[in-house]
């Protein structure tokens, strides 16, 4: 069993690593005194915060406020400066590279604003990548990235390439393929940015829905109020600092674990 594994919190609903009763409020991740520079530029200047089991928590502010490096940082691809971030009870932080990328790859999943999918495989073909590289053998892989096509609308698109798709539909085969592995938490940044409005919105449904039905948690950078709006919370982030929004307040932490609790597969906006 890799590090990353022992690092999941339980995933059997309802108990907490050590077997005991989980609340609803758990924390799943907790980031604390996060600092990054590149060169002179200060991205990151002293941030706090904690993600809750089954929250979907949007993260917005201006450009180059910091908001994709932190996202960076809390799904251990950057390391910072100083700080750390705790995911059930590991340090990624402490991590090294390889185990940093077993965590990604086995615990998390990843949308980004031009879906990157591979352009020369289909849709189908595309979703089960991510399985294969986890192990999976190949016959169960194709069986899980059809349902997971399937669940987002696109079972006729399986046969697909990228360039054949609209651009709505490539997203949501992305959405697919960060999903198909059962990720514990979603980083997603600009998920819906290179999308009109109605295909945006179809596309946040469908993500929304998707991570909720799992039980999952969900990071989104967003510049759009109507993206933001699907979200349990928001932090906004400016010069590298959290303006709005501790690290997982009560309240907001509370509300984040009613929704979950009464979430249906319907992931329409607040
Ligand atoms: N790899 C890098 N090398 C140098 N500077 C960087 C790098 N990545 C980010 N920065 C700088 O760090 C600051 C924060 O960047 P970041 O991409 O996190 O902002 P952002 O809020 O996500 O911006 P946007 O909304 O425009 O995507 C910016 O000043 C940016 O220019």
């Amino acid at each position: 069993m890799s590090p990353a594994r022992t690092a999941s919190p339980d995933r059997a609903a309802g108990t907490d690593q050590a077997g005991a009763p989980s609340s609803a409020s758990t924390t799943i991740m907790s980031a604390r005194g996060l600092h990054l520079a590149f060169g002179q530029t200060k991205a990151l200047r002293g941030v706090d915060l904690d993600i809750t089991a089954g929250e979907v928590l949007a993260i917005t502010g201006p450009s180059g406020s910091g908001k994709s490096t932190l996202l960076h940082v809390l799904a251990g691809v950057l390391v910072p400066d100083a700080g750390s971030v705790d995911y059930g009870g590991t340090t990624v932080t402490d991590l090294d590279e390889a185990a940093r990328s077993r965590l990604r790859l086995h615990e998390f999943g990843f949308v980004f604003q031009f879906g990157q999918l591979l352009p020369d495989l289909s849709a189908l073909d595309n979703v089960t990548v991510p399985l294969l590289l986890t192990g999976t053998p190949r016959r169960k892989a194709l069986a899980a990235a059809r349902d997971a096509l399937a669940e987002l609308d696109l079972a006729e698109h399986a046969a697909k390439r990228p360039t054949q798709m609209s651009g709505g539909q490539a997203q949501r085969v992305a959405i697919a393929r960060a999903l198909v592995t059962g990720p514990r938490i979603l980083f997603a940044d600009e998920p819906t940015g290179s999308l009109d409005s109605l295909a945006a919105e179809r596309a946040m449904e469908a993500l929304v829905g998707s991570v909720r039905a799992r039980g999952a948690s969900m990071v989104i950078i967003t510049h759009d109020a109507r993206t933001a709006a699907y979200a349990d919370r928001e932090v906004t982030v400016r010069d590298g600092r959290l303006t709005i929004g501790g690290p997982g307040g009560a309240a907001s932490t509370a509300a984040a674990a009613t929704t979950a609790t009464t979430a249906t597969t319907a992931g329409g906006p607040r």
